[in-house]
């Protein structure tokens, strides 16, 4: 009898750019408490997953060469993080992942976390799971602070170390500017140099979040240019201090307001409107403090299977006592 092989799933999975990212002090288990705003962008990756006696990945786009393709790629270890949670041990999982990128690599939008939330969702279709977008979310988190995030898109508070979520209301799309360097920058390094530059005398730390979501909900671009904030800025910058030609460029281009992406180094521009935002994209492209520009709005929405229903059932409502 022949086996009935399912069509393979491609599932589209945003960028994210974090509009405040305040950082606590470092746990005892290296990871720092998060106060975060996250803004799930239109900039995106595609992953395809399909059943084949072939495992393994393919990489194409953006920053190909330097995507690694066994074990360490985010996308494979969460499609070994699903096969261990729905009990299909055994060999690895007899899948082929192909990722088209356009998010930029170790560029501090969560690339690698994305591919592995598309994954999930991919998996969860290709196999016919019953699982609930919870149970998703809690794999997701396991497998990096900006996986759960990369799952839900639109706009969310996150706590924790950035993988405890809280939907943001935010009634507007918001026009962006991203300009991606030549060379990526790590996420733990960045982190590491906050804490070096803390000890020799703080950089000042970004106030409450309450004012932003203010200016999320009311929707005005010049209010919610005022309150973007990061604390991993100064450190991204302190290690690459190109970035801050980068900023000043993308300001007097006409963006609102520039900063860095998470741990960097893209920069992101929040622009007035849609055509604010192409004008500065072709003025900044012109400057050349940076490899590439592209321009994107927010908030869209999370990983989702291009063309076709998603098969993960809806977390039922909860219920406290
Ligand atoms: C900078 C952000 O992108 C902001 O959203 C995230 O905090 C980073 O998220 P991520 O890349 O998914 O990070 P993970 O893979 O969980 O952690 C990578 C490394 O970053 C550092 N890290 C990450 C998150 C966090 N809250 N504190 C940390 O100190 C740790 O050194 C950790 O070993
Ligand atoms: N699918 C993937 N896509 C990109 N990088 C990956 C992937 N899987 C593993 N990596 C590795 O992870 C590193 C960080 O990549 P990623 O693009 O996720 O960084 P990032 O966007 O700065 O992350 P974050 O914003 O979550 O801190 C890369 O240098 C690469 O070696």
């Amino acid at each position: 009898m022949l086996a009935v092989v399912p069509p393979p799933v491609t599932v589209r999975v945003p960028a994210k750019v974090n509009l405040h990212l305040g950082v606590g002090d470092a746990r005892d288990d290296g990871y720092h408490e998060l106060t975060t705003v996250f803004q799930a962008l239109s900039l995106v990756d595609e992953v395809t997953v399909a059943a084949s006696e072939e495992p393994g990945i393919e990489v194409s786009g953006e920053g190909e060469n330097t995507v690694p393709r066994g074990e360490a790629n985010l996308a494979w270890r969460a499609a070994n993080e699903l096969a261990n949670y729905v009990g299909r041990t055994g060999d690895e999982p007899k899948v082929r992942v192909v990722i088209r990128k356009g998010i930029p690599v170790a560029g501090g939008m969560a690339g690698g976390s994305a591919d592995a939330a598309a994954t999930l969702v991919g998996l969860a279709a290709l196999w016919d799971l019953d699982i609930a977008r919870d149970e998703l979310a809690e794999i997701a988190a396991k497998l990096g602070s900006d996986v759960p995030f990369a799952l839900s898109g639109g706009t969310a508070l996150g706590t924790g170390r950035g993988e405890e979520l809280v939907p943001v209301l935010c009634r507007h799309t918001f026009h962006w500017v991203l300009a991606f360097a030549t060379k990526g920058l790590s996420t733990p390094r960045v982190f590491g140099e906050l804490d070096r530059l803390r000890d020799n005398g703080e950089p000042p730390r970004v106030g409450s979040h309450a004012p932003l979501l203010e200016a999320l909900a009311s929707g005005d671009p010049r209010q919610l240019a005022m309150l973007l904030g990061n604390d991993l800025q100064a450190a991204a910058v302190s290690l690459r201090p190109s970035l801050r030609r980068t900023l000043r460029a993308g300001v007097d281009a006409g963006a609102l307001a520039g900063m860095v992406s998470g741990s960097g180094p893209t920069c992101a521009f929040l622009c007035e409107d849609e055509d604010a935002a192409v004008d500065v994209a072709a003025q900044l492209a012109g400057t050349g403090v940076c490899r590439t520009v592209r321009v994107a709005h927010g908030p869209v929405h999370g990983a989702r299977i291009v063309g076709g229903e998603d098969s993960t059932r809806p977390t039922p409502p909860q219920v406290h006592a």
